[in-house]
């Protein structure tokens, strides 16, 4: 049994459309979505302790250890396991956080995939989801590891694999809290359900779009200008990032370059299967 595993990915993800259809007695929101997973990643480290000390080596600004998901998701997995062992692990931040990419979710996804082989925990993809989806909506996508179409709050996914394409990722620097976004009286909660073959002949479109332009004037001023330079523009998620979708790099890499300056503009691939599918 190996004691550490170093360099683990936890990409972000897009959200090609997001249906809002209704709300649940708990204030939680129903969703249809298309989530995809492109290549723009943080990556963690992972060294396993025989002393059952759960300790993280990195600092997250604004984010305590108590709310750190992925110190979050190695104590809930320990409790689920009954395990002796421990952990030091490293989260090295690259993706935006509160910016609709899942960023702290996949973190916690990646970090439950790893521990459950560093600590040899046995776990099944469904008891990981079932685990993970206590940390938050999107985490249980991240653990089903391949582009799906989600429903539920996040727990209900079939496969739902998309073409190759290429992301303008454009990222106007705020963070976006998504409790507040699903609370504006604002939010349209009723959009029809659909099946995946009646939405792929739908238009694209974010129900949360309208409220975060709103609130948000720099997540208004990203989709206007993404719009007028790549001819479409969408939010991911609950905002804040912005994207485009490109059938060549070349295009994708010309928009970027075009970006003013003080927004971040990444170009990401979609990826086919989340890089660590085959460690469950
Ligand atoms: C909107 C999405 O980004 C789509 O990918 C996600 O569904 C949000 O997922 P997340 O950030 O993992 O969300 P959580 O941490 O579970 O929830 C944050 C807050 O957003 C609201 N929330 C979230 C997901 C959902 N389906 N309905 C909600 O109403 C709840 O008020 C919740 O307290
Ligand atoms: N490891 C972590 N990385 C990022 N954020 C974290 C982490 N742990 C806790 N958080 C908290 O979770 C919040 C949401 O982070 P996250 O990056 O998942 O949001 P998001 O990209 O908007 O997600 P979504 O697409 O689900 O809306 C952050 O504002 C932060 O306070």
């Amino acid at each position: 049994m190996t004691d550490w595993l170093t360099g683990c990915p936890a990409p972000a993800k897009l959200n090609t459309f997001l249906h809002v259809v209704g709300r649940r007695e708990d204030g939680y929101h129903l969703l249809q979505s298309h989530f995809r997973l492109i290549d723009w990643s943080d990556t963690l480290d992972f060294a396993r302790r025989d002393d059952g000390l759960i300790r993280r080596t990195h600092e997250l600004p604004g984010v305590p250890e108590s709310a750190d998901l992925t110190l979050r998701a190695a104590r809930l997995l320990q409790e689920r396991l009954g395990t002796p062992y421990g952990v030091d692990l490293t989260l090295h931040k690259v993706l935006p956080a509160g910016a609709g990419l899942g960023g702290g979710s996949s973190d916690a996804a990646t970090t439950l995939i790893a521990l459950n082989r560093l600590w040899n925990g046995g776990l099944s993809r469904a008891q990981l989801m079932e685990l993970g989806l206590q940390l938050g909506a999107d985490v249980p996508f991240f653990l089903f590891g391949e582009d799906a179409f989600v429903e539920g709050i996040g727990e209900r996914l079939t496969p739902y694999p998309g073409p190759e394409r290429w992301f303008v990722v454009l990222w106007p620097g705020i963070h976006v809290p998504t409790a507040q976004v699903f609370a504006s009286p604002r939010l349209t909660r009723n959009t029809p359900i659909g099946t995946i073959a009646s939405l792929a002949a739908t238009p694209l479109r974010n129900d949360l779009e309208p409220v975060v332009r709103a609130l948000f004037p720099e997540v208004d001023a990203a989709l206007e200008w993404l719009a007028r330079h790549a001819g479409m523009a969408r939010m991911s998620g609950s905002g804040s990032c912005v994207f485009a979708e490109f059938a060549e790099p070349s295009e994708a890499e010309r928009i970027a370059a075009q970006v003013p300056s003080g927004w971040q503009a990444k170009v990401a691939r979609t990826l086919h299967r989340h890089p660590l599918h085959d460690w469950l």
